[in-house]
């Protein structure tokens, strides 16, 4: 019997060799669909529980956000790690020293950062190779990924990790598609679209759909999608939209001409771990991609509590999140919020629960 792997080595073989044209669109919609379901079995955990890491890879998830380390071995993860967070995780000039996920946190701009190191992982990772599933699944968890790649050969070593994330179902530097799907009992396949489809055939559509056994939906599409963009869309509870930044490390080792050349790759910092050289911009860009919102509470009457801002993250700014993270039962008494900071014109002003927060935004909750 062959296993998954084997299937899906067979199917990207046939679409190797198919040509793309509209006489072969509705095959190839049907193998990549096909597709995207082998990879989804491929890296669901099985045997129930769901999700789990496994042993020595699910740590205890502390502070606002956490930061997942990924790269090829020996391209300087661990030593990253040790210098930011002063928890030490051993770094080797052998391949492979560290074995599980080690935890470390930074404190940045008043929030708590936790950093996870992970092994490195290989070419082959997310088809089962070494302990790349394990690895993957952990990062897939994070708020944000450190790509970290070795100078000396960034951009190859770029792509192919970036392949493996990729078929894990991470999706980087990347919001969701604008494709709106709804589900129906009955009344067919209705198809839509807001801007003209430059890169779908509507037979791929109907493949795609085929192949999931959906007969009966509206689709509108309010970008230019892709079928790729349409799976996704399908496959969405496996999905996970995941900001990087790719660490350019051991800069040290290179000339500053080389350098010059590392500055064009884009959501990249270079950085030479063992010297801590520009260590800060890459904190940086971290928080720039976490994108969190530190908001102070100020009972009613007091001064600002600066010490412990509520940290908001991924999307979920309003007061109605503000007010969940501190406790469900609060959204039964809140009448209204008085907020000073830059998500309001007058300061101080009155807002509901649907108003957006800004970062440092100051709150008080009027109860009824
Ligand atoms: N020149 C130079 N060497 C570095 C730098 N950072 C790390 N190294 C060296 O690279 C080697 C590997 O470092 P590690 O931190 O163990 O790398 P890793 O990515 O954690 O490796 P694995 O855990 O095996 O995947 C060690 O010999 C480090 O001293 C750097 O900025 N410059
Ligand atoms: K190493
Ligand atoms: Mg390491």
């Amino acid at each position: 019997m062959s296993t998954t792997v084997d299937k899906i080595r067979e199917i990207e073989a046939e679409m190797a060799k198919t040509q793309k044209n509209k006489a072969t669109s509705y095959h190839l919609g049907q193998l990549k669909a096909k597709l995207a379901k082998l990879r989804r079995e491929l890296v669901t955990p099985s045997g129930g529980g769901g999700g789990g890491a496994g042993i020595g890879f699910d740590v205890a998830r502390t502070g606002s956000a956490s930061v997942g380390f990924i790269g090829f071995p020996s391209v300087g993860k661990s030593t990253l790690m040790s210098k930011l967070t002063g928890t030490h995780s051993e770094a080797a000039a052998y391949e492979f020293t560290t074995l599980t996920t080690v935890p470390g946190c930074v404190m940045y701009n008043g929030a708590k950062i936790q950093m996870l190191d992970l092994p490195g992982i290989i070419q082959g990772a997310k088809d089962g190779k070494g302990r790349g599933k394990q690895v993957i699944a952990v990062a897939k968890t994070c708020h944000l990924i450190f790509i970290v790649l070795d100078v000396l050969k960034p951009l190859t070593d770029k792509r192919i990790i970036e392949n493996e994330l990729e078929g894990f179902g991470i999706r980087i530097n990347k919001q969701p598609p604008n494709i709106i799907f709804k589900k129906k009992d009955k009344g067919g396949i209705s198809v839509t679209n807001t801007v003209p489809l430059t890169h779908i055939e509507p037979e791929e559509v109907k493949a795609v759909l085929s192949e999931y056994k959906i007969a009966n939906a509206d689709i509108a599409f309010r970008c230019d999608a892709t079928i790729d963009d349409l799976i996704d869309i399908l496959e969405a509870k496996s999905r996970r939209y995941i900001p990087v930044v790719y660490v350019l490390n051991k800069i040290d080792s290179i000339s500053i001409e080389e350098l010059d050349l590392l500055y064009r790759v884009p959501n990249a910092v270079p950085i030479s771990s063992e010297h801590m050289w520009n260590v800060d911009e890459l904190l940086e860009m971290m928080w720039e991609k976490l994108n969190l919102r530190r908001i102070y509470t100020k009972p009613k009457g007091q001064q600002p509590d600066y010490s412990a801002p509520v940290v908001l993250k991924g999307g979920q700014y309003t007061v109605e999140d503000f007010c969940k993270s501190i406790h469900k039962s609060i959204l039964e008494v809140f009448k209204y919020a008085i907020v000073y900071g830059r998500s309001v014109k007058h300061q101080p002003q009155r807002v509901g629960l649907s108003h957006e927060l800004m970062d440092e935004d100051i709150v008080t909750l009027v109860k009824r």
